[in-house]
């Protein structure tokens, strides 16, 4: 008998009692097929509650049992297989399609992109039965406590009221993962893994296959073959940044070597339900830590790594045109990055990046509190100043007038091109949150502006003009106020 024949006897009664039997049946089925190592559950000791929480592999729940069977009932999965990887968030296993596609298939459709629809698609097995992986969130609270600070502040997340319970908390960031996997692969520029579901806390996308029924290798555990091809996977992994921050709007904010993959010699980008976008008040740290642990990572691989400092610049000059370039092709890659990048080689090279590491990063100088502008105003925040977005276009032309010319040609247009499609994604599943909270931030942002004393006339004019446009977008850009609470918290703590 298949799983899906199991789950097909599961009759699901409404009855209390029943479905107490139901659910300790449901465990009782799958017990045999999955590994336990993690959690012996003994169902003799449990009272009704814990029967209902109770995990398998911290993951499957009865509840999570449920939106799998009604994932197989509506003809998105079938055979529901072998666990893939047990991961501190999430398990992901392996599961093939059903028979019918899912609602949002035509939707998820990229023509603009053909390459990389082309190796999304398994046209090279064309025999076999499209495979799914199935990412499913631990239930378990623990290991989602940390995460708030990665919703919080989120456009598309405001004024969620789940945050504190930890089970609408996982809801949220299986679909966090999903919109941004969404956003991803519709900017058709960086390859990921096909979106194909979500559910609660069951995320499924397309199965990354090495060819033999194995998943294809995490970059870390990809055996190059050669020194040349451990620069083709840095100088995609830059241009993946630069990329997912300009065209698809994203940091990712967890990059590294363990949730990228190699598949069909090309970096798929996974994991990315922590990733944020550039409005989120922590983007730019969470940007410069995946710079840190890609060219951590890269420097240990033993080839020339570009400094972080630069790398950041790099990624968020608005200045430079978007690669265009195909991403298969090392010269093409080669072409663009080291035109825009020098080579890391002196200790002041280093030491220029220990400062860089420490530095407080904001994305504007309203983003400024008043202590910020007395340190701002002391020097303190020199190097700072020259990483704001607004002021990188004169750093970055200065520093590197020759290489920018060799692009003046360039129409360089490409910036944000699909942003009407994003901002439209982005906004989906969120109007009836919309209303409240309108103006919570307003009287705290007055008092900040009002507090800065230090500057001269046109600085104050230039600001003020600044604080009444982004007041004027103050929806896009409002961060709550007890998220802001948190943030000076921390940023105190941190000092
Ligand atoms: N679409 C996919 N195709 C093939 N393998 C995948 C896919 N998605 C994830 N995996 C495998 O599952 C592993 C874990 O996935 P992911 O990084 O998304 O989960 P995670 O919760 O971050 O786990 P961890 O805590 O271990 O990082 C990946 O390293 C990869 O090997
Ligand atoms: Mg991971």
């Amino acid at each position: 008998m298949t799983l899906e024949d199991k789950f097909d006897k599961l009759s699901m009664h409404d009855n209390r009692e029943d479905r107490e039997h139901v659910n300790t049946q449901i465990l009782d089925k799958f017990s045999d097929k999955i590994k336990t190592d993690e959690l012996s559950f003994s169902r003799g000791k449990t009272n009704k509650d814990k029967a209902n929480r109770a995990t398998v592999e911290n993951v499957l729940d009865p509840r999570t049992m449920r939106f799998l069977q009604a994932l197989m009932n509506r003809g998105i999965i079938s055979d529901f297989n072998g666990c893939i990887s047990t991961g501190k968030e999430a398990n992901v296993y392996h599961a093939f399609a059903g028979s019918k596609q899912p609602n949002n298939h035509n939707e998820l459709k990229n023509d603009d992109n053909s390459d990389v629809e082309k190796s999304n698609n398994s046209e090279e097995y064309p025999e076999k039965r499209e495979e799914y992986a199935i990412k499913i969130y631990k239930t378990s609270i623990l290991v989602f406590k940390d995460r708030e600070r990665y919703v919080d502040g989120e456009f598309r997340f405001r004024n969620s009221r789940s945050q504190h319970n930890p089970r609408k908390m996982i809801k949220i960031w299986a679909e966090k993962e999903f919109r941004n996997l969404k956003r991803i692969y519709q900017a058709g520029v960086i390859p990921v893994p096909k979106p194909i579901e979500v559910k609660n806390n069951v995320l499924v996308m397309q199965f990354l296959n090495r060819g033999d029924g194995f998943a294809s290798p995490r970059l870390r555990d990809y055996p190059y073959k050669d020194r040349e091809e451990i620069y083709y996977y840095y100088y995609n992994m830059i241009a993946d940044i630069r990329l997912l921050y300009q065209v698809c709007q994203l940091v990712h904010a967890d990059l590294s070597e363990y949730n990228t993959l190699v598949h069909k010699d090309q970096l798929y980008v996974i994991d990315v339900s922590q990733s944020v976008q550039p409005e989120h008040p922590m983007s730019l740290d969470f940007l410069r830590m995946d710079i840190k642990n890609v060219n951590f990572y890269f420097e240990k691989m033993g080839i020339d790594i570009f400094s972080e400092r630069l790398l950041f610049q790099f990624v968020i000059s608005e200045t430079l045109p978007n690669f265009q370039g195909d991403m298969r092709s090392l010269p093409d890659l080669m072409d663009y990055i080291k035109k825009n990048l020098i080579v890391k080689k002196t200790v002041e090279d280093e030491a220029e990046d220990e400062v860089f590491r420490s530095l407080y990063l904001v994305r504007n100088l309203n983003g400024l509190e008043e202590r910020d502008f007395d340190r701002f105003t002391e020097g303190k925040f020199d190097l700072l100043k020259s990483l704001l977005a607004h002021d990188n276009e004169k750093n970055f032309s200065n520093s590197y007038d020759k290489n920018i010319n060799e692009f003046d040609d360039d129409d360089g247009d490409d910036d944000g091109n699909s942003d009407d499609d994003l901002e439209e994604d982005s906004d989906e599943g969120t109007d009836e949150e919309e209303e409240s909270g309108e103006d919570e931030y307003s009287d705290e942002e007055e008092k900040i502006l009002k507090g800065k004393k230090y500057e001269d006339k046109d600085e104050k004019k230039q600001r003020k003009q600044e604080a009444k446009e982004a007041k004027r977008e103050k929806r896009k850009t409002k961060v709550k106020k007890h998220i802001k609470k948190k943030l000076v918290k921390k940023t105190k703590s941190k000092k």
